[in-house]
């Protein structure tokens, strides 16, 4: 079987994201844990490679992307879609530009385009500068990101810290003329020798405008928004009809290890419901205590099950974020945490947890890797950028949903469960 587009994510929830997008605008996708080790079985029109790569060495994340670029080649990909954060979340080193600039290479293209833009979900951009929300990037609360705080809205010259190829912009006014008008800019750009383009977008008219100047675009690179114009480049038509999962059953939780602003809302609106929650102090994880810590959820837990939704959770204000990244370094502080958080995940599906949230895409990653998911069937968007998704395995299988720190309503971790009653 082969299939039309080709993606790699380079997180978890980014990945269920995209797959999301896809499956709305009309296409068959499966979204992989990792890179598959076998031939495709289904019979689909995207895949969507999910990798843990957005804060690994370079290096790894490049290693890790060729991979993945390989295997989907072998399906017979007619195009790539490297699938980043919209609020475009890296270090200083990448690993966008990295990445992006090793894919270009393999697939021996000159040029490329990156646009986060998400509209749906309030990602636009515009003269080059990412807003989320009504405020710049710098001042989204992104600037606190335990991982990779984002300072500067300015996207070409982000991309320009990570990238030796010369960086461009085709502005708001190109996009606005539509098709014709893109192809001509983008030989323009290409004629000044310049490699990767990045796209304003302030609205999903302007990504659908963008669609069919991407025909037939070796490799492209962007949030999920970029996809919605995309199928109609394979002859699909959009359908809001996402695929169907089998029957819900088991015990409900949240596990939750984003900071984001967000996920911050997110819990205390949980809390406030009266629901049990617990909260994960990472100090209370150093010197090898992290085993008892989880059992120790895990018996807070067993009880309350069978009365609804328990969360788990180590969100946490800034300022209590840089206290711990203080005391145990960035990328310790982190790991220990979706360590921890990963094995509560793994307890409570043994526990008979069925129905699953989980917050964070590093924490994602961590999860779905603990309770060894190799394949995501997509199903209904409880938010924009946000599916349920169902893994098979004994009992039915797991409905768990992936949630982007940044997505989702205020009362996501309730509301998401009515979605699948
Ligand atoms: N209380 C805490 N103190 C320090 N680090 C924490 C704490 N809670 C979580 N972390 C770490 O912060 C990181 C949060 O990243 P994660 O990707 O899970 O969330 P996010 O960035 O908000 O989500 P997304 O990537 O979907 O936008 C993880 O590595 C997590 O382990
Ligand atoms: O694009 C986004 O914002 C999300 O899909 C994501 O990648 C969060 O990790």
């Amino acid at each position: 079987m082969t299939i039309q587009l080709g993606c790699i994510a380079d997180d978890f929830t980014g990945a269920t994201d995209l797959a999301n997008n896809l499956v709305r605008s009309g296409m068959r996708v499966v979204q992989t844990i990792g890179v598959p080790t076998t031939p495709l079985a289904a019979d689909v029109h995207a895949v969507v490679v999910a990798l843990k790569s957005r804060t690994i060495p370079a290096a790894e994340a490049i290693a890790q992307s060729l991979d993945a670029l390989k295997w989907l080649q072998a399906q017979g990909a007619q195009q790539i879609y490297f699938k980043y954060c919209s609020t475009f979340d890296s270090t200083p080193e990448g690993n966008i530009g990295p990445v992006t600039e090793a894919l270009m290479d393999a697939l021996h293209t000159d040029f490329t385009i990156a646009t986060p833009a998400f509209p749906d979900n309030g990602r636009t951009v515009f003269k080059g500068y990412l807003f989320a929300g009504n405020v710049l990037l710098n001042e989204s609360g992104m600037q606190n990101h335990p991982l990779t705080p984002m300072t500067d809205a300015n996207l070409v010259r982000v991309m320009q810290a990570q990238t030796k190829r010369k960086v461009g912009l085709i502005d708001y006014k190109t996009v606005a003329l539509g098709e014709a008008a893109i192809r001509e800019r983008i030989s323009a750009l290409r004629a000044e020798g310049v490699g990767v383009a990045v796209v304003d977008a302030t609205s999903n008219e302007d990504l659908h405008r963008m669609g069919p100047a991407l025909k037939n675009m070796p490799l492209l690179t962007a949030g999920s928004g970029v996809a919605i114009g995309l199928p109609a480049n394979f002859g699909l038509k959009p359908s809001l009809q996402a695929s169907q999962l089998p029957a819900a059953h088991g015990l409900q939780a949240v596990v939750s290890g984003s900071c984001s602003l967000a996920t911050n809302a997110q819990v205390a609106h949980f809390k406030s419901t009266g629901r049990p929650a617990m909260a994960i102090n990472p100090a209370a994880l150093m010197h090898g205590q992290s085993d008892a810590m989880v059992q120790q959820v895990l018996a807070w837990a067993a009880p309350l099950l069978k009365d609804g939704p328990v969360l788990v959770y180590s969100t946490a204000e800034p300022e209590a974020v840089k206290a711990v990244q203080a005391q145990l370094g960035v990328a310790e502080a982190g790991a220990l945490v979706e360590h921890a958080l990963a094995a509560v995940a793994r307890g409570l599906v043994g526990l008979g947890v069925q129905q699953l949230v989980v917050a964070g895409g590093e924490t994602s990653g961590a999860c779905v890797q603990a309770l060894g998911i190799a394949q995501l069937q997509i199903g209904p968007q409880i938010d924009p950028g946000v599916p349920w998704c169902h893994a098979p395995g004994d009992n039915g299988g797991v409905h768990i949903t992936l949630k982007s720190g940044n997505f989702g309503t205020e009362d996501f971790f309730t509301k998401a469960f009515t979605v699948l009653a």
